[in-house]
């Protein structure tokens, strides 16, 4: 798939591309890929654009700069440059947009995550771009995506998009940081993502970006995994669009799955988080290595932290194997009160009336890493 099959591009921004000198948002790149979505509307595609950059936009307000503050400052700076960034976006567009603040405790909740998935669609039936970027202002440790790279992906598989395009500051992935290596080489397609794939990828140099390759990576892993084909292309560049609108690739494509995940299973194993986990016996382990299969209380040998009812939760093998990530059909606390009833007689009888702790079509088994 490229860009000029497409049917539902995401379009990811980076920092660099927003506020080049770190001295509000500029025009200056963003007039290019303004046109750039224009073009595609036109053409007939939906859009959807996960912009970085707030920081970037709104550390000109605060002395220090974005570089050496501490995460409040960085908060505060993000919720001044994102009205900046939206009224930027804004100027260029004679068509309305919308903006989307998440946190990954929007997106690892099933019931939130559809309700993002139907506001996305909602917009898209009216002609109307959805602009999405992490809520920095609210996050936590334990709330946050981090990067714009992982949110663009689960974004993208959200939105049921086929193409995911990330717009950097370098011309795709090299098989080492070009900024550091004269030597550098362009790899324009990637089949399949390995370890030495992952291998090739440094941090961000720039004074502004986040995650460097090693999140774009993981961006396009969660996507083709999806069947979303994923771009890394140069936004500096006005040739990178106009080579985009004519199907070419200018930069490094990562092709889809041939056969990409279910999307219940998608969302489990990269975008929910687990919020306990379950270890288990050895015979049922074997069993899961080969196909799903439902998960009773008798297979269940412990109970790791406090999670609730249709929370995710890791299975693992004693051993800590990952094997698979499931939606559980029982909370923590009940589980354990029947752990400790083992002994009783009628214990038998009421692990039987609970029925399955997960079911068959709520695990989805983890590849090996
Ligand atoms: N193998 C690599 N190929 C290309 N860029 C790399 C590589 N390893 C590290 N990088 C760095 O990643 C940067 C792009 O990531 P980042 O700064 O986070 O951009 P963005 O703001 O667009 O997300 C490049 O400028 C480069 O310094
Ligand atoms: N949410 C942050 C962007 C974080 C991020 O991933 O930045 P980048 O690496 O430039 O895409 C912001 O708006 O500043």
């Amino acid at each position: 798939m490229n860009i000029s099959n497409s049917r539902r591009i995401v379009i990811k921004i980076g920092s660099a591309l927003i506020a080049p000198d770190q001295d509000g948002c500029r025009a200056r790149y963003l007039l290019t890929i303004a046109q750039f979505i224009v073009r595609c509307r036109s053409m007939g595609k939906e859009v959807v654009l996960v912009s970085s950059g707030s920081v970037a936009a709104g550390s000109h307000l605060f002395p220090q700069g974005a570089k050496n503050s501490s995460v409040v400052l960085k908060k505060a700076m993000a919720a001044a440059g994102q009205t900046e960034m939206m009224a930027t976006w804004d100027r260029f567009f004679d068509f309305p947009s919308a903006q989307i603040l998440l946190t990954h405790g929007d997106l690892r909740d099933l019931e939130r995550y559809n309700s993002i998935r139907e506001t996305i669609f909602a917009l898209l039936d009216h002609g109307i771009l959805p602009i999405i970027n992490e809520n920095d202002a609210v996050t936590t440790d334990d709330l946050k995506v981090g990067d714009n790279d992982n949110l663009s992906a689960m974004v993208a598989a959200a939105a049921d998009a086929d193409v995911l395009l990330m717009c950097s500051d370098v011309d795709g992935l090299y098989d080492k940081n070009p900024n550091l290596h004269e030597d550098a080489k362009l790899i324009q397609q990637v089949p399949e993502i390995s370890e030495d794939i992952y291998a090739m990828a440094g941090c961000a140099t720039s004074q502004v970006g986040t995650g460097g390759m090693k999140t774009k990576i993981e961006a396009a892993e969660k996507a083709t995994s999806h069947g979303i084909s994923t771009y890394i292309v140069n936004g500096f560049k006005d040739l990178t669009f106009e080579r985009l609108l004519r199907g070419e690739n200018p930069g490094t494509v990562f092709l889809p799955y041939d056969e990409p995940m279910h999307a219940q299973q998608h969302w489990m194993t990269h975008t929910a988080s687990e919020q306990g986990e379950i270890v288990v016996e050895h015979d049922y382990a074997e069993e899961l290595k080969d196909h799903a299969e439902p998960l009773a209380a008798s297979n269940i040998s412990q109970i790791n932290g406090e999670f609730s009812v249709g929370d995710t939760v890791l299975v693992r093998t004693e051993k800590g194997e990952r094997l698979a990530k499931a939606t559980t059909n029982y909370s923590s606390c009940l589980l354990n009160f029947l752990a400790e009833q083992e002994q009783t007689s009628d214990n038998g009888q009421l692990q039987q009336n609970i029925g399955p702790v997960v079911s068959e079509q709520d695990i989805a088994i983890l590849e090996k890493s």
